[in-house]
């Protein structure tokens, strides 16, 4: 026999506790009804609840929990709002104070219309209350909404938990899309893929499937289309996909998540669609998220506009070549050619970038641009004098980064999220308002790790006026998001910049440094397996790397080195020498708990201990902590000893102690072992260096490049020599962007023809060449065919600043003389042409 499910009817009293972000709560009951085992008057019920309001009475099912401390409670699966159940009682509910200007009369009405089921049916069909004569529209959507807040919620959280998704993604869901929720999902349950993070298109497909949506349905094959663009985006960094690729990968997205062929013509008209909507923005059959071409868009009009007003700032009557060789007296150092010519056109430059590999004098340029920016500037020298407002700004994408900027340079540096006061929580694709930025120069170091999105948003906030230094090296691992800025911006050679090459360390203090030059050009030098004062080799294999870390760092711990001094790299999590297997094994050396005295919690496959070091892995700029922040735990309090009833680790960062609930705990991970991409921006004293075969693809010479130099005194590397030398040689894919083209394109001024007619077809047919027909049927839309008013009109439309190009003449057909340019243009007059 099945056994009866426990229910609870009662009225809840209040809330304990609440998590805004997954809507677990735990609340006191007061009893009416019940089927549990044991009677009574009141009972504390937990679990994940919409809104819910005091003094209201809801049925809860679920399971008696016994807790250690608080003793039985009721652990709710679902729950709904104890509807009235009599007529009398659904008028006077629809006639109380919660639905104010509705008086009995209106809510006998409703009743009278649509019965018991009022309720019910006023949430499903938004025009039902245009039924009841009488109500005004606004008292309509006050009625509809309210129920929505009230019983809507639980609807929807319960519906969505019925598709399969889980708490956490129904919360996601439902704070997205509010009332929303049930219609937009019904109406297009890929719509969840481009706007809920860990949404993928199969889960979405699945619901697709239930919700009878057929294979060939447009939603389906654009949901498709948008999934595939943003997984190859995301996946390889690039900011655009080639039209031939993303049809492949589409159609097998689709094929594969359910079994049906999918023809190549319906796939084009639904791609050529979401073109046309700006779903999708296409140029030379290159296809990108709105969001990453117009920042790369944006990125380039940022700097154009920058350099364009005006190309150089000069100081009148100051010999910089002078003021230079006085610095140099000043500060008792020689800098080489390059370096005098970086500083000399850092200043005298709106925009500069200054690039070069560790040593080469990054540091050392920096604070000399800076003491003479201050000099010609009359700002005073010590930055506690400055009032209100800096005039130079720091900052770096991590907040280890920004903290080694601080130190070298003396003056105040902040991560470049703070700067634009962004949460680090941002979506890519929101448009958010930033503030300009006050001062008047800005620097930003270690900016081979922006991505396009941050850049952009970065540079949209530099005000006319305010100077723009980059510093990066080239040679490090390109961003963690899509794009590859610097590398970008210094292809683009019209682009004020320097390169240092020379190496100013002396060769005797250091061997990590030659080493990473030669590295970076693709070389091992021929001492690489020669043990030297500051590196060494070790040569193992895949099973005994574990071994041989042990055995350095426990050398290296009686030496007097702590965990904060040693930082293991790899680039794998997985495996024998992946990270997740160092990291326990170096915990048990750093921060044994033999005795068992230390107060210790597991999460999911890992324990974490007081006095183990972490990592910070997501930005919380509310607590000033940055994804790549290390810290280290100092406090793990059990759930009966917090007011919250929770779980929670504390972790002490550089200058903060952070609390964690067990619901946040993802956010960091133990740290002994990291990997390569989250160590970029750090510097550890000693580093020790894994690489084996196994590692595979992630053997690239950026990522052995970014490695060693993270290395500040001694380099300890390990493994296979030939995974050395396989990583040397793999000089990685550059990404696919279209910020170079971008740049020279704004920079040039070159002018984009967009023709206005035929639209989809001439795109189809460039797009796709092999639909010969297409072709052939929009020849007539060329520009060349078109009458003069047609080319006049597009220009208007250039005016309007209409990013979508349709038909492109570029510059380059002009110059082959693939097109006559002046065909059309007999009435354009030389300003209409320029005219921006
Ligand atoms: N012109 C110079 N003359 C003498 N020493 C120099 C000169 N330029 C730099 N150095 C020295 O070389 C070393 C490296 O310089 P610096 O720290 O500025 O380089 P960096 O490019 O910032 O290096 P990293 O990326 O490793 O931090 C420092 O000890 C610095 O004092």
């Amino acid at each position: 026999m099945e056994e009866e499910q426990l229910y609870i009817v009662g009225e809840m009293k209040v809330i304990f506790f609440e998590n805004a972000s997954n809507f677990y709560k735990v609340m006191l009951v007061d009893v009416i009804e019940s089927n549990l085992p044991q009677k009574k008057d009141e009972i504390v019920v937990t679990g994940s609840f919409g809104q819910v309001t005091e003094d209201t009475v809801y049925r809860f099912f679920g399971t008696v929990v016994e807790h250690p401390k608080y003793g039985v409670q009721f652990q709710a699966t679902s729950y709904q709002q104890e509807k009235p159940t009599s007529k009398n009682g659904l008028i006077s509910f629809l006639a109380g104070e919660r639905f104010p200007g509705i008086g009995k009369r209106t809510a006998e009405k409703i009743v009278e219309t649509f019965g018991e089921d009022a309720v019910d049916i006023i949430l499903d069909d938004p025009d039902a209350l245009k039924k009841i004569t009488g109500m005004t529209p606004k008292k309509r959507e006050m009625m509809r909404d309210v129920l929505m807040q009230t019983q809507g919620t639980e609807k929807i959280l319960i519906t969505l938990g019925n598709y399969g998704f889980s708490n956490n993604q129904a919360a996601n869901i439902f704070n997205f899309y509010r009332t929303e929720t049930l219609t937009v999902i019904n109406e297009n349950p890929f719509k969840l893929v481009e706007d809920i993070e860990g949404i993928g298109f199969k889960k979405a497909d699945q619901l697709a499937e239930e919700l009878d949506f057929p294979a060939e349905h447009k939603s389906r094959l654009k949901g498709g289309l948008y999934a595939t663009l943003q997984e190859l985006c995301l996946s390889n960094g690039d900011t655009y996909v080639d039209g031939t690729v993303l049809l492949e990968r589409t159609i097998h997205l689709l094929e594969q998540s359910r079994r049906f062929i999918i023809q190549d013509d319906i796939i084009i008209e639904a791609l050529m669609e979401m073109v046309m909507d700006m779903k999708v923005v296409e140029e030379h059959s290159r296809f990108a998220i709105p969001s990453l071409y117009f920042a790369e868009e944006g990125i380039a009009s940022s700097i154009d506009r920058l350099l364009k007003k005006k190309s150089v700032i000069d100081y009148p009557g100051v010999n910089l070549d002078k003021e230079i060789e006085a610095m140099q007296k000043k500060l008792h150092i020689q800098y080489g050619a390059s370096q005098i010519e970086a500083i000399k056109s850092a200043l005298s430059s709106p925009f500069f970038i200054l690039t070069g590999g560790p040593g080469t004098g990054k540091t050392t340029v920096l604070n000399g641009i800076v003491q003479l920016f201050s000099q010609l500037n009359d700002l005073p020298d010590d930055p506690m004098e400055y009032k209100d407002i800096f005039p130079i700004l720091l900052a770096a994408p991590t907040g280890r980064a920004a903290k080694r900027m601080q130190e070298t340079t003396g003056l105040p540096s902040s991560t470049i999220h703070r700067l634009l006061g962004l949460t680090g929580q941002e979506k890519d694709s929101d448009e958010i308002y930033t503030q300009e930025l006050e001062g008047k120069l800005l620097i930003i170091d270690e900016v081979s790790m922006v991505d396009t999105w941050l850049m952009h948003r970065l540079l949209k906030s530099v005000p006319q006026g305010m100077q723009v230094l980059f510093v990066g090296d080239k040679d490090q691992l390109p961003s963690v998001g899509p794009g590859q800025v610097l590398f970008d911006l210094l292809n683009c050679k019209s682009l004020p910049q320097v390169e240092l090459n020379e190496i100013f360390r002396q060769s005797g203090d250091s061997s990590i440094i030659p080493l990473a030059h030669e590295i970076k050009n693709g070389l091992l030098p021929q001492d690489f397996r020669k043990n030297q004062p500051d590196r060494s080799f070790l040569p193992c294999q895949t099973h005994q790397i574990e071994q041989v870390i042990r055995q350095v760092v426990e050398k290296a711990k009686q030496r007097g080195f702590t965990a904060k001094d040693i930082q293991v790299l790899a680039p794998m999590y997985k495996g024998p020498a992946g990270i997740d297997a160092i990291n326990k094994m170096m915990q048990e050396i750093f921060n044994p708990n033999d005795d068992k005295k230390r107060r210790e919690v597991v999460y999911f496959e890992s324990t974490y201990r007081v006095g183990d070091k972490v990592l910070q892995l997501v930005n919380q700029s509310e607590n000033n902590v940055f994804n790549g922040d290390m810290g280290e735990i100092t406090a793990i309090q059990f759930a009966k000893e917090t007011e919250d009833k929770v779980d929670q680790i504390t972790i002490l960062f550089d200058t903060v102690e952070v609390t964690y609930n067990r619901n946040n705990w993802n956010r960091f991970v133990l740290a002994y072992c990291c990997s390569i991409h989250k160590s970029q921006g750090s510097e550890f004293t000693m580093v020790i260096l894994p690489m084996v075969k196994q590692y595979g693809r992630m053997l690239r010479r950026n990522l052995l490049y970014t490695a060693i130099t993270r290395s500040k005194s001694k380099l300890i590397l390990c493994g296979d020599y030939a995974a050395f030398e396989m990583a040397v040689e793999s000089s990685g894919d550059i990404r696919k962007t279209l910020l170079h083209e971008k740049l020279e394109r704004n920079l040039k001024s070159e002018k984009i023809f967009v023709s206005d007619e035929g639209e989809t077809a001439i795109k189809k047919a460039e797009t796709f060449p092999a639909l010969a027909a297409e072709a052939a049927a929009v020849e007539k839309f060329r520009p060349e065919k078109q009458a003069p008013s047609v080319v006049q009109n597009n220009l208007v439309k250039e005016e309007k600043n209409v990013t979508q190009t349709i038909y492109h003449l570029t510059m380059e057909q002009i110059i082959r003389g693939e097109v006559d340019p002046m065909i059309g243009m007999e009435n354009i007059t030389p300003e209409m042409f320029m005219a921006k």
